[in-house]
């Protein structure tokens, strides 16, 4: 048995989904105001090497965009489908939030990508970026990640992204406000430096913005007025690739990694951390079937779990069971 610290353990809650969710690739999770899960997967589209060319301009466009709901609204005990919307408007879906007025805010990678969308509106409310055009200046991004919007102050924060390497803070309306980050140099990757800035948890009571650092196999915080760095949070148990992070009020944050390198030690897994402290308080994989590229995760405020996998095209849940005494290894 592995040994648990903490209060409590989370394990595969083995009956989800119970039924074909027929899920594409799955980038993208989030928890509405009812704490439904909200999935963004790409239908019958895939991100593989021939999506685009070496100037990032996506190469896939004829096949016209996903045809099917791409944002689904799942009830978390059942998998039952409450809701779908999305349809005919994405090309590669990534990141996925939702705001406290219960929008979606979602990017799309061969886009360029970040919209808003009411929950039952057809037409986008805000798109930020210039269709298909990649760039890194005020109006175009490069493979946008993810995006979070501040419930105090409605800031839009937009990880960007696979071929940038900076957060953009936007206003409430979508203007240019400012933005912090550069590309890691050769050698050591300092604070501020990212190899693709892959995922957002935005911490409104603690007024941070902690990102996944994907390549540098680590979170880094910032404030999320000024950008400043505040603290990184690496363990070797991460391994090389880092791929998202998500926080749950009460202070525990979640993380998933990637899959080893060759010759590599630590496994692919799902990680629960006291955000205060930084330590890893739990480690948890499926119990059957093993994570192939565990792409998004999500954490309700009782310890509910989901992992979205872009390989397997499957969503994980994870419920956290009572833990009686502490196994020691
Ligand atoms: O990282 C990649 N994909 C995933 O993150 C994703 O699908 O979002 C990727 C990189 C190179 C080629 C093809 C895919």
């Amino acid at each position: 048995e592995k040994e648990h610290k903490g209060d409590f353990h989370v394990e595969e809650a083995v009956e989800w989904p119970g039924l074909d969710l027929k899920l594409g690739q799955v980038s993208g999770l989030a928890l509405d105001l009812e704490n439904n899960l909200v999935v963004f997967h790409r239908g019958d589209h895939v991100w593989d090497e021939n999506s685009f060319d070496s100037k990032f301009v996506y190469q896939q466009r004829g096949l016209g965009p996903i045809e099917q709901n791409t944002i689904l609204v799942l009830n978390p005990s059942n998998a039952k489908l409450l809701h779908s919307t999305g349809k005919s408007l994405f090309y590669l879906p990534h990141g996925l939030s939702v705001d406290k007025n219960g929008n979606y805010w979602v990017t799309d990678v061969a886009l360029h990508q970040v919209f808003k969308l009411g929950a039952n509106d057809k037409e986008p409310l805000l798109i930020l970026g210039v269709a298909l055009q990649p760039g890194s200046d005020k109006t175009h991004f490069c493979q946008p990640t993810d995006v979070a919007v501040d419930p105090i102050t409605g800031s839009i924060y937009v990880s960007d992204g696979y071929c940038n390497s900076r957060i953009i803070q936007f206003s409430p309306n979508g203007l240019y406000v400012m933005q912090w980050g550069e590309e890691t140099s050769l050698g050591r990757s300092r604070p501020g430096q990212f190899r693709i800035p892959h995922s957002l948890a935005l911490i409104p009571d603690l007024s941070q913005l902690c990102v996944a650092d994907r390549e540098n196999g680590r979170i880094q915080c910032f404030r999320l007025e000024t950008g400043e760095f505040t603290r990184e949070i690496k363990h070797k148990a991460f391994g090389t690739e880092l791929f998202a992070v998500s926080y749950v009020p009460g202070g525990l944050l979640f993380a998933v990694n990637g899959m080893p390198y060759p010759g590599e030690a630590e496994s692919v897994q799902g990680f629960v951390m006291n955000f205060s402290t930084g330590e890893i308080i739990d480690t948890f994989i499926p119990l059957r079937k093993g994570f192939e590229m565990p792409h998004d995760i999500v954490a309700s405020e009782d310890r509910t779990v989901f992992v979205g996998d872009v390989h397997a095209k499957v969503v994980w849940k994870f419920a956290s069971a009572e833990k009686s005494e502490t196994i020691v290894e």
